[in-house]
């Protein structure tokens, strides 16, 4: 047999389960504007080495800090562009999938992560748990693992009771198609017109959710369930605590028993936790996962979910396995990475939660350079390869399990203590001590000589929920750019790591994350220093009428321009892009500065690492804000002192600018200074929210008294101290 007939497995030549797609005559459009940028980037280069500014005075210092700066930037823009240079589409073909395998498909097991009952509500994992257990995949290959780092017994009661209403569930999306496949979504999107067997099901989901919250809002679990799933809250010492308890792991459907399976394996386990022994998180609850469904049902592939993001199309499993089963091309893909889409978004989201470009552009262009980032949640991987295989090693065969002998020997996989001294965190599972478990994980695997994939079907695969107050957002965006940073500076950085592992054009990729909080400094210090030069009447660009002028006025706008046509056709609105533009600057003048600063205390020993769980609920008015896309600030924070501090210092500037050249009516001052103006135009334009919140507003989510006042102090005095110099 030839070679090429083996690959492709006999009879199913030329019919492969996927394949990829390019653009090829946008791709050259892009490049050749592309081009025309980067020319015009270095013709400012070339201006600031050659030129000196339009002063009377001699400013070389300040020259040379602009120079520094518009070279970041330019640089910077390289990263951006290495997103964008190659992309690439998917395409599956599930029809082709079913007719070679039929339900002889391998192991799933599905791993979703949950922390905290109060910010993560039981109801809303259980949906979850739902939405996958219900996936169109033979149940008795299919198994759906939740892993309950808050430890609580509400987590566990809820799941206990969607393992009951699973029976009625999965097999009711089964014969009706329903989709999407969690009840709560299901049931809201259908208010109308439901049949007689959706009434009843509707009924007996209504008296389980009633069941749940009942038990949340009064905290505490009935006695009747108690009694009933009494094997379960056994293992609950009366003495436990969230931080303190010992591994409570507990089979609620065991999938493989039974005969006529409808249901498939359900589990609940909380790991043991100890105050003296760190549990690195969600990295650490992946990997005991890991270790437990290994001798559980012991899938072949993991889905790994986080506890908001349900099942929105049951035909996901299919499509990733597409990819992964696929004869050519699967075999050299470790991961398919699903967009994180999110279900409560308005209409021009107001805090950029949707990352439109770069979940329609910049992952796809990822995917053309090597792969996807993995992103933590939507995302499937091989098992093996996560356990640390590397690409060209042989795949591992895995023992079907037919009975569970030893529950104590399972458990023990879960202690606090099994992954010390060990490869786990390291070279096997998800990596330790990185903010962002999942990314540092997925690099780690593509050095290992692995490709990835990115999948962005129509109908979204899956949907969570996006933060829906600017602090909860800043401290998200906090907690990434720390994590990026982190890899940046460890041994796995792609900057030197990297090299020759990956490809160059996923390293600049990857690099437009990684240098996320280090960004901060430069956009801080420019947008300062162009109001402070402004507000002392410093030019720092050309002259309108001179030709220097036209590579700034051509970046300028053909960035912008740029970015908001890419933003359109992502399905984006104006004002979208608009609130886009704004988050991009409080994200780099607040969350990356934070992150940065974090990053190098915790390098220094100084502070100790945390993970910040988002909220998924929001508190009733502020929920009807967040509707009206009315900026939420409400708390005190360090971060807001920052924002209103700038925010402030520019409207300052510019007002004192403006009132100038109204008193002096000195047209040669506009020509001199009007990209300074134009910037802090906009920057006081885009910061309008901001002073409402200071200001104007009197309801609850307005910026608190004490951080205005703040602020102002600060701005002023900056601008004082300045006036003087
Ligand atoms: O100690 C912990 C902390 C968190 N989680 C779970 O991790 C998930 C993600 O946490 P969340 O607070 O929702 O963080 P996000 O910023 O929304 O998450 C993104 O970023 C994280 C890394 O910063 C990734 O872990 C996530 O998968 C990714 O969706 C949730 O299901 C949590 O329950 C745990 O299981 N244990
Ligand atoms: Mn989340």
């Amino acid at each position: 047999m030839r070679k090429e007939d083996d690959r492709f497995g006999p009879g199913y030549e030329g019919e492969p389960l996927t394949v990829t797609r390019r653009k090829t005559g946008r791709v050259i459009a892009f490049r050749v504007f592309s081009a025309s940028v980067f020319f015009c980037i270095c013709w400012i280069w070339f201006y600031r080495v050659t030129v000196p500014l339009e002063t009377d005075e001699n400013r070389t210092g300040l020259v040379g800090f602009m120079l520094v700066l518009e070279i970041w930037f330019g640089l910077y823009w390289v990263f951006t562009q290495a997103l964008r240079w190659n992309p690439v589409w998917r395409l599956t073909f599930i029809g082709r999938l079913s007719r070679r395998y039929g339900n002889h498909l391998p192991r799933l097991d599905v791993f979703v992560c949950t922390a905290d009952p109060e910010i993560e509500p039981p109801l809303m994992v259980v949906n979850t748990v739902l939405s996958v257990a219900a996936l169109d995949y033979p149940p008795e290959k299919l198994a759906v693992y939740l892993s309950d780092d808050g430890g609580s017994e509400l987590t566990f009661f809820a799941l206990a009771e969607a393992a009951e209403f699973a029976k009625v569930w999965v097999p009711f999306c089964k014969k009706f198609n329903v989709e999407p496949r969690s009840p709560a979504a299901y049931l809201s999107s259908t208010a109308t017109g439901l049949n007689s067997a959706a009434e009843e099901v509707a009924q007996l989901y209504r008296e389980m959710a009633e069941r749940i919250e009942t038990a949340a809002r009064l905290r505490r679990i009935p006695e009747e369930a108690r009694l009933k799933y009494g094997d379960g809250f056994s293992q609950w010492d009366s003495d436990a605590t969230r931080r303190n308890h010992g591994t409570i792991l507990q089979i609620l459907v065991d999938g493989r028993k039974e005969k006529r399976v409808t249901v498939p394996t359900l589990v609940y386990l909380s790991r043991e936790k100890r105050p003296q022994h760190h549990h690195n998180f969600k990295a650490g609850s992946m990997n005991a996962l890991i270790r437990v469904s290994s001798k559980i049902t012991c899938g072949r592939f993991i889905l790994n979910l986080d506890c908001d993001m349900y099942s929105n199309n049951s035909k996901s499993a299919r499509d990733a396995l597409c990819i992964l089963l696929d004869e050519k091309e699967g075999k050299e893909i470790a991961f398919v990475q699903f967009p994180q889409c999110f279900e409560n978004i308005t209409r021009n989201d107001l805090y950029g939660s949707m990352m439109r470009p770069g979940k329609n552009v910049e992952l796809h262009g990822m995917d053309g350079n090597g792969g996807p980032i993995y992103v933590g949640t939507g995302c499937f991987h091989r098992r093996d390869v996560i356990c640390g295989r590397k690409y060209g090693e042989e795949e591992e065969e895995f023992e079907e399990i037919e009975e569970i002998t030893e529950p104590e020997m399972i458990k023990a996989l879960a202690s606090s203590t099994y992954d010390e001294n060990s490869q786990w965190g390291k070279e096997m599972g998800l990596k330790y001590g990185c903010a962002v478990e999942d990314v540092i994980t997925g690099l780690a695997i593509q050095c290992r000589g692995w490709k990835s994939a990115y999948l962005n079907p129509k109908s979204k695969a899956f949907v969570g929920v996006a933060p829906t107050n600017l602090h909860q957002m800043l401290v998200q965006w906090r907690r990434w750019s720390e994590g990026e940073f982190q890899i940046l500076l460890s041994e796995y950085s792609p900057v030197w790591y990297g090299q020759g592992k990956i490809r160059l054009g996923l390293i600049l990729g990857y690099c437009c994350f990684l240098f996320w909080a280090p960004s901060s400094v430069p956009v801080l210090v420019y947008s300062v220093l162009a109001s402070l030069c402004l507000f002392k009447g410093i030019p720092l660009f050309p002259k309108v009428w001179s030709w220097w002028f036209i590579p700034f006025g051509y970046v300028t706008v053909a960035v912008n321009a740029y970015s908001l046509a890419e933003f359109l056709w992502c399905g984006g609105t104006f004002r979208g892009w608009w609130n886009e533009q704004r988050m991009w600057l409080y994200r780099r003048t607040s969350s990356f500065l934070f992150g940065f600063i974090d990053t190098i205390l915790k390098k220094l020993g100084v502070s100790e690492s945390a993970f910040v769980i988002t909220a998924k609920v929001a508190e009733e008015e502020a929920a009807e804000r967040y509707e009206r896309e009315v900026m939420e600030f409400g708390v005190e924070s360090p971060m807001f002192v920052l924002l209103g501090t700038l925010g402030t210092l520019n409207l300052l500037c510019f007002a004192a600018a403006v009132m100038r050249l109204v008193t002096f009516r000195d047209g040669g001052e506009f020509q001199r200074m009007s990209l300074q103006f134009v910037i802090a135009g906009l920057l006081v334009v885009i910061n309008w929210p901001l002073y409402e919140g200071m200001v104007i507003r009197k309801d609850k989510g307005k910026m608190p008294m004490s951080v205005t006042v703040k602020s102002v102090v600060l701005a002023l005095s900056a601008c004082t101290f300045v006036a003087f110099l």
